[in-house]
Order: C-alpha cells, then structure tokens, then sequence
C-alpha cells in the first residue's frame, strides 16, 4: 500500500515538475499583456479560475432548480413520473425524478464540509426542525413549493436529500436511480473516469444502483474540476481537466474525424448525446464568457431543461463553435493549481490516516503468513511477537523477495526484526544451495554505527535464532582487541555478521580470513544508514562496500532518511531498488504520543536547568527512566558528576570509557527503572531501553536526524514519552530545522537561590581536569557545527562564557596544532599553550 501512495506521489510530482518545466523550457515573457509581472498574472488567472468555479457552481444549481421545475410541470401536465426508458435516445428527455435531483445535488452538497459549496440563496444554514417535511413539498406537487415561481431552498433539499440517502426513502431512490441512462458516446476512458469517482466516495449510499451510480458520479465529474479528485488518476485529470469540454468534443471527433483543427469544435451530437451539455457546462464554453454564462443560466431557468425540452431544445442541438484558448496561460496555472490542490489533499488525507494509525504500531497481520520459516515463527512466538508492526508488514514481503530496498520507518517501531527476519530467511536459503564447508561463508553482513547497537542486534538475531541449529551470529566492534576477534570468528564460526564499519575495515584490509568469508555474502544491511552514509562513516562504508559481492542483496532502514543520503544510498543499492517509507513524505517524523518542548536561557544556567528539570520529573514518574543527551563526551562526564554530586541516582555513557564499562552500563540501564542515562550521541541512536520516559538533550544535536533519534529513545513501541531540549539564546537557530515538528516553547522554570547554590558548590568539586577537557570537547563541538563554527570570534566568545560558567578562572590554553587546525589560531579569547 505504501509503495502504491509513493508511486502515485512520484507520478504526480513528476507531472507537476513535467509541467512547470515545459512552461519554463518555454522560456515565457517576463511580462505579460498589460505590463503585469508573472506573479501578477498567475494571481489574476487564479483568481478568475476560482470566479469561474463559482460560476460553474451557481450554474449547476440553476439547471438543478430548472430540472426539478420541468419535473413538476410535467406531473401538474400527469405524466407519469421517472418511468425512464432505458434506451437512450428516448429516455435523456424526460425529467430526472425529484429524488434523482436530491441524490444527485447530496452527492454534491451533503457531504461534511461541503458548506463552503452553498450560498447565501441556497437558505438558511440550519433547517428549522420542520423543514424536512416541507423541503419535500419541493420536489412534490402537493407540496408549497411545488409552485413552480417559488424559489427554491437548496439548503433544506440538501438536508431533505440527507434524511433520505439515510432513510427509508432509499428504497425509492435505488429503484428509480438504476433507470438512469449513462451517456453512451463517452469513451472507455471517461467511464473509467467515473467508475473511479463511483468507487471514490460515497460510501454511505448504500442504495446505490448501477444507474444511480451513474448519477453520483455526473455529480461529482463536475465536481472533480474543483480539484476533487481524491482517488482519480491524476494522468487522466490532467488528460482531461485542461479543458473538460474539450476533451470530451476530442474523443467524439476522433470516432468520427481526423481533421485535427476542428478538434476545438463540437461535433454534432446524436440523440444518445442529449445529456451531454450539461458535461460541457463544466467545460469551456461556459468559462468563456462570464455574463455569456450567467444568460445563459438564466435561459435554462425560464425555458426548462433542455431534458424537458427534448428535441426541440435549439442549445443542445445546434453545433456550437468553441472558442480556442486564448491564453494556454489560463490552463496551465489552472492545472498547477489542481494538482498542488489534490497533493495537499492527498497529504491531509495520509496524514490523518497515519495519526490514527500512529496509535497502535502494531498491524493485524501476523507473522505466520508471511511465508517465514516456521523455527523463526516459533522464536517469533516466545519472544512475544505475534503480529506484524507496520513496518514489518510493509517492508518484509519487499525484503524477502530478495529486491533490495531503503526503509523509512519511526524509532522504535520494530525495524531490526524488519531486516533480521529476511536476513535469517537469506541464511537458510543459502545454507540449501551451498555445500557444507569448513568456514561457512558469511551469508548476512548488517553495518550500525555504535559498538553498543551492534550487540542489541546481534542479541534480538539471536533470539530470532532461537530454534534454528547450526546458525550463527557475532559481532565485529572497536574496543576488543584485533586478535581476539580473528580466534573468536575462527572458533565460533558465524554466518550472520553484525559490525561497526571502522573495527570491520581494519579486518578486510588486513587481510584476514574474514575477507574471504565476505566473498559468499547474499545480504548486506546497513542500520542507520543515513548515518553510516554521512560523511563521517561514507568513506569507510564505501571501502567496505567495495569488496562485497556485486550480487547481493542490499537493504538500508533508517528513521530519518535525508534528502541526500536517498541520492548516496546508490553506492549500496541497485538502482532498481525499492523505497518503503511508512512514515510517508511531509509527514511528521516524530510520534505524536511524544510531547516535544523547548527552553531558551544562557549556557550559564543549563546545569541549574537540568537539575531542575529531573527533580520535577522524578516527582511526577516515581517509575522514571530519563537519558540527558550532551554535546560530546566530556561535557557528559561532567554532567554525570555534577548530578552525581547531587545525589541523583546517574549513569554516564560516552566514547571516552572502556567498551567493557559502556556494555555493563548499557546492560544495567536496559534492565532498570528509576535511573538517570547522561549520555553522549553512543546512545542516541538504535538504543533500545525500554519505558523511557523522559529525553533531555542539553545543548543543540549535531542536525535535524540527530534530534529525531535522541528523542526516539523514548515513546518507544507506541508508548508515550517526552522530550525536552535546553539550548542557549544563539543555538535557536536550530528551531528552524525541527520547525514541522510538533514542539512547543516552555518557560524557563525559576531556579530557587538554595539549588542555585547546590549547582555551584557542586561544580566547585569536580576535578579542574575534567572541566577543561569539557571546555576542549565543548569547543571542538560547537566548531565543527557549520553555523556556529564559521564565526570563531563570536565561538571563542561564547566558549569563554561555557568555560566561566563551569567555573573556570580562564579559558583553558590549547595545542597550537589543534587551535590551527580547529583555524582558531589568532582568534581573541582562544588561548595558546605555551
Ligand atoms: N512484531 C513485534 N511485536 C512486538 N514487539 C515488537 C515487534 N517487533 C519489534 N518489537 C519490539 O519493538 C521494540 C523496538 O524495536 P527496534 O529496536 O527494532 O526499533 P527500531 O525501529 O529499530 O528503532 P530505532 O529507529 O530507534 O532503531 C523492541 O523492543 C522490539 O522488541
């Protein structure tokens, strides 16, 4: 279904790009008749297009009134009423029955919202009470507004026509609706169209006949040129919408002629036909010429239809010249507008689709009907997996027929077993085909960014892998000793490998046996692959990628996928690869369960602010589970001893600590509750800990992505969460880039002096050492940050302040070679060692 939504969303921007490019390879006038600029112009076409919509509207309406009046005469005249003959010829001339004309105008009117559709003349904009039974009098004889000269309340036939579509009067109108004679002469194409729209809405017309069907959908073809459109072929619209009269007169004339100039003209229509200009009322000739239109509204409303009128209505009869464009201008900015119209639509639309479903991420499909090996489906099973999540059921039939593939999907919605499962169904199927030897092949090889996201993979593989003899798993990650590894893989072979793309590249360029494993390799899996595709790991990735197998199967899953990264990721994936975004484009990329909030105040009091913020949190949770997020690993460390001077329960997490130390506390974070994780971006990422409940990020993240995956470590699974940022007054550009994220600004809480005091006293212990180095982390942080960075006096400024605040006497002095290749060499506040 979503690779369905993405292909019709490509096709349609492919067509809107197609035509804003055809209009601008046409180079264009930069001024337009009358001087006007451009803009100016578009606006005017606009504007008269929405003019012309209402001109349109107003029309309908008349015809409607006018169909409803004849409709009355003739039953005043005793004719038998709605007795449709189902040959066309005969039938298009009698009157439509009084519960077609109701039908017909609720399909346009009644829906919810379509008020904006009616008009001062349409009445009032709630019925009285009594007016349903008086509404019927409308379309009734013996009714008061049967009199033919009175004008009709559109609004209580529209509610009329609702307590009828709903009613027992349903009965009638199925019975009389399905004698309605479809307009013959249209082609395949134009039924297709209106089978579309048929099957577009109303759904809640039960009663609807084939031949009432064809009524709706006379309804809403009209309608559709208001851009509504919802599940119709935008290729057919643009076919069709440039000019709708047009169109239609192209498809006669080519039965008919191959004289290509009098397509703009109509051709004679035949008797089966007789319908047909109230289609091309939505068409050209009655856009053309406004007061032409409104006379010419006005003249059906004195004579009757032309369906009362028969064959002696001259207007239907007569061959009628168009008038060619005289401006394409018109159309093209039209159609622009229609389909810019029908993306936000269909946006809103997916939107509200995927809130609803945000609330339950898990789906109603279970695993065992995926075709999945059943040892996994039982491994599934005792790990507590039954059904699908959404971008489990969305992406494993893609995965598993073996495409290769690029996965969108929010944090913490299930993407590893989303890539584990194909991986485990790659190994048992490679494990058939190959004969047994004595180092099995590495069949599965899955890059993440951080040591400790490579174990949690490694561990869910594993219990996937429960039931499965013979199948292996290790991981490859800096911090153990190269050694170590090579006896490791050589005694405990594998053929799933799980490894961070630094410690892996030290073993394929040391030509280990490894190397030679990876030549049978079937699947490559990149998590995190925006982030492994990011300038800091690409490089390596590439390497890596270049002595892979080219016949493999690659898969990349991400919570974020960045413009940019969808352009790089062809270095891993076939071009022919398949995009599963379950998130979906525009839309938000955060869970709505998260409540996102913001605070700006100095870099001063962040530390007082933190302290502050936990306290509150620890009263409102007493189950509290909270990471605080901090710009590089010595301002972590420095945080987690001063909140540990605090007396808060803490832990602290960051590149500078031993592996062995990082895994205990990953381990013991994982598994507890009421625990405080400070931590460096090693967390930020793929981390599952589970019942997270509050995220602090203190000071910016590195970019947009990062900010998404910090405060996806909480709201995990579907559940509920929070998420604060802290940032300092010139860090508030940043806003910009979460600003379609639904994050609200929150007042600086007031710092009473007692905890004031606290703080202070606290930083005044921690060692001098671990301050400076935070000052080193802090400035080679902001530095290395594109915006903040480029202006070394200004970061020098402030990093003096950081420095002061964490009470430093003076900023601490750095190696000539870092201050110059930092370029801030020279620059006032930035002190040099001697
Ligand atoms: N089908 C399922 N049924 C129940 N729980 C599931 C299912 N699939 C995954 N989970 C659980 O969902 C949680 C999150 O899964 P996972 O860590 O794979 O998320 P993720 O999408 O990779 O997150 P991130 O983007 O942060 O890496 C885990 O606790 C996992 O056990």
């Amino acid at each position: 279904m979503y690779s369905l939504i993405l292909q019709e969303r490509s096709r349609i921007s492919k067509l809107l790009c197609n035509l804003i490019l055809t209009r601008s390879m046409g180079g264009g006038p930069r001024t337009f008749p009358g001087g006007v600029n451009k803009w100016k112009w578009k606006r005017m076409h606009e504007k008269r297009a929405r003019e012309k919509e209402n001109r349109l509207l107003e029309q309908e309406k008349e015809i409607y009134e006018a169909r409803i009046r004849s409709q009355i005469r003739e039953k005043l005249a005793g004719k038998p009423v709605a007795s449709y003959d189902t040959n066309p010829s005969s039938a298009s001339h009698n009157p439509m029955s009084p519960q077609e004309h109701i039908k017909s105008l609720a399909n346009r009117f009644m829906k919810e919202g379509a008020e904006d559709l009616w008009n001062e003349d349409d009445g009032p904009l709630k019925s009285p009470p009594s007016g349903l039974n008086e509404s019927r009098g409308l379309v009734r004889p013996s009714g008061r507004a049967g009199s033919i000269g009175s004008p009709i309340n559109m609004r209580k036939l529209i509610s009329e026509g609702r307590s009828l579509a709903s009613g027992q009067d349903n009965v009638s109108l199925t019975n009389t609706s399905s004698n309605f004679v479809k307009p013959r002469n249209y082609s395949v194409q134009i039924r297709r169209r209106f089978q579309r729209n048929e099957s577009s809405s109303n759904e809640d017309d039960s009663d609807s006949g084939s031949g009432g069907d064809s009524v709706k959908s006379f309804g809403r073809n009209i309608v559709s040129t208001r851009g509504n459109m919802s599940n119709r072929n935008v290729n057919d619209y643009i076919k069709n919408a440039k000019v709708p009269g047009l169109k239609q007169r192209k498809y006669w004339r080519n039965e008919n002629s191959s004289d290509s100039d009098s397509d703009y003209e109509l051709s004679q229509p035949s008797a089966n036909d007789s319908r047909r200009p109230m289609f091309s009322l939505g068409g050209e000739e009655v856009s053309e010429e406004d007061e032409d239109l409104r006379k010419r509204g006005r003249d059906v409303k004195k004579m009757g239809s032309s369906a009362s009128l028969g064959k002696y209505d001259v207007k239907a009869t007569k061959r009628r010249v168009l008038r060619k464009l005289h401006d394409e201008e018109i159309v093209l900015s039209e159609q622009v507008e229609l389909i810019r119209h029908e993306l936000s639509k269909r946006k809103l639309v997916e939107n509200e689709e995927l809130k609803g479903e945000e609330e339950t991420i898990i789906t109603q499909r279970r695993f065992d009907e995926c075709g999945i090996s059943p040892l996994t489906i039982k491994a599934l099973s005792s790990a507590g997996y039954f059904y699908m999540t959404r971008v489990q059921e969305a992406s494993l039939s893609v995965c598993l027929e073996g495409s290769d593939a690029l996965v969108k999907a929010k944090t913490g919605t299930g993407k590893s077993a989303a890539f584990l499962l194909p991986a485990i169904e790659s190994v048992l199927k490679a494990t058939s085909n190959t004969a047994v030897q004595r180092v099995p092949p590495i069949f599965v090889l899955i890059l993440c960014p951080t040591r400790e996201l490579a174990s949690q993979i490694a561990a869910e593989a594993r219990v996937l892998l429960k039931y499965h003899d013979g199948i292996g798993v290790q991981t490859l990650v800096g911090g153990t000793r190269f050694k170590v590894d090579q006896k490791r893989l050589e005694s405990d072979p594998c053929q799933i490998l799980v490894a961070t793309p630094g410690r892996l590249l030290d073993h394929i360029e040391n030509k280990s046996a490894l190397s030679v494993r990876l030549m049978g390799l079937k699947m490559l899996v990149l998590d995190e692959a925006d982030h492994l595709l990011d300038l800091g790991f690409r490089k390596d990735v590439e390497k890596i990628v270049d002595c892979l197998p080219r016949k493999r199967q690659s898969l990349l899953f991400s919570a974020t996928i960045p413009k940019e990264v969808r352009r790089v990721s062809q270095l891993v994936l076939k071009r022919e690869h398949t995009f599963v975004d379950t998130v979906g484009l525009g839309c938000v990329e955060t869970h709505a369960k998260v409540k996102q909030r913001y605070l700006v105040a100095p870099h001063e009091f962040h530390f007082q602010i933190v302290h502050h913020i936990l306290k509150e949190h620890i009263l409102q949770a007493p189950n509290y589970k909270v990471i605080v997020f901090c710009t590089s690993g010595m301002v972590t460390s420095l945080m987690y001893m001063l909140l540990r001077e605090m007396k808060m329960n803490v832990r602290e997490i960051h590149s500078r600590k031993p592996q062995i130390y990082r895994t205990r506390i990953s381990d013991e974070f994982k598994d507890s509750k009421q625990l405080i994780l400070v931590s460096s971006d090693v967390s930020a990422r793929g981390m599952n800990y589970p019942d997270v409940t509050l995220v602090i990020q203190a000071g910016i993240p590195s970019d947009r992505e990062q900010y998404i995956h910090r405060l996806g470590r909480t709201g995990r699974e579907g559940k509920e969460g929070e998420g604060i940022l802290l940032i300092a007054p010139w860090e508030e550009y940043f806003l910009d880039e979460i600003k379609d994220l639904p994050i609200e600004k929150s007042p600086v809480p007031d710092i009473n002096p007692h905890t004031k005091l606290k703080v202070e006293n606290s930083i005044s212990k921690i060692d001098t050492n671990i301050k400076e180095a935070a000052y080193h982390a802090w400035l080679g942080y902001y530095n290395s940050i594109r915006e903040i960075g480029r202006d070394k006096t200004t970061l020098a400024e402030l990093a003096s302040q950081f420095s002061q605040s964490i009470g430093l006497q003076r900023p601490p002095a750095l190696f000539r070679k870092t201050a110059l290749k930092m370029g801030l060499k020279d620059i006032p506040g930035i002190r040099i060692r001697k």
